[in-house]
């Protein structure tokens, strides 16, 4: 759960979430439940990053957003996207899918493999080649996730066909089981059948 943690594109833990748990709808759980399902039997898990978000939580990414002095985690998460611009653009929403408890965002990794661990002082570059990323087991997407970039666009061709095919995998399992991806973000899928498609919750993740 990256927003507990200071590596996300903040740099500290956001407000709200105080436990490092998934919190979705009984209908999502259920439904990511059978694409982990599917996802096994092809050799992989998937790994979740974030799920449900408390509007508290989105309204920190507004304030720090506003904070055009702060730009310490550009290079990581949003090297070519002006920070003013990055909810015109689309990559971080005011009122998000996340708080209405069916939106969640995930990666596959390979079934018994590990996070590797990271070095505090190191340079990451979210667009870069895997050894140029934050340290992460999943299977390589391209960029790192929360990599606020046109790369990041699921259908993206310029990230080649390997990586294209590990994007389309991870779509699939998540279609067949319910999910509809963001075409922008490779990483964020939501509840086609959503139960709660105009509410948005606010309660911290304790
Ligand atoms: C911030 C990023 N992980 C995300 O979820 N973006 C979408 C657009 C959102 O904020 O709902
Ligand atoms: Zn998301």
């Amino acid at each position: 759960m990256r927003y507990t943690t200071n590596n996300n594109f903040v740099g500290e833990p956001i407000t709200g979430y105080q436990a490092t748990a998934c919190v979705l709808t009984t209908a999502a759980a259920s439904a990511l439940a059978d694409a982990q399902a599917q996802a096994n039997l092809q050799g992989y898990s998937l790994k979740v990053y974030d799920c449900f978000r408390p509007q508290r939580a989105v309204d920190h990414f507004i304030r720090w957003a506003a904070d055009l002095d702060d730009q310490k985690m550009k290079a990581a998460f949003y090297p070519d996207v002006p920070k003013d611009e990055l909810f015109s653009r689309g990559y971080i929403a005011e009122r998000s899918g996340h708080s209405r408890g069916s939106t969640l965002d995930l990666t596959l990794v390979r079934l018994g493999s590990t996070q590797p661990q990271a070095d505090p002082m190191a340079g990451y570059d979210c667009r870069g080649n895997e050894a140029q990323r934050y340290p992460d087991n999943s299977i390589n997407m391209g960029t790192s996730y929360d990599c606020f970039d046109a790369l990041s666009h699921t259908d993206n061709p310029d990230v080649g066909d390997d990586i294209l095919a590990n994007r389309h995998l991870l779509r699939d399992l998540m279609e067949a089981a319910g999910f509809s991806n963001y075409d922008q973000e490779w990483w964020h899928y939501t509840l086609r059948n959503e139960p709660f498609s105009d509410q948005y919750f606010d309660f911290a993740i304790d």
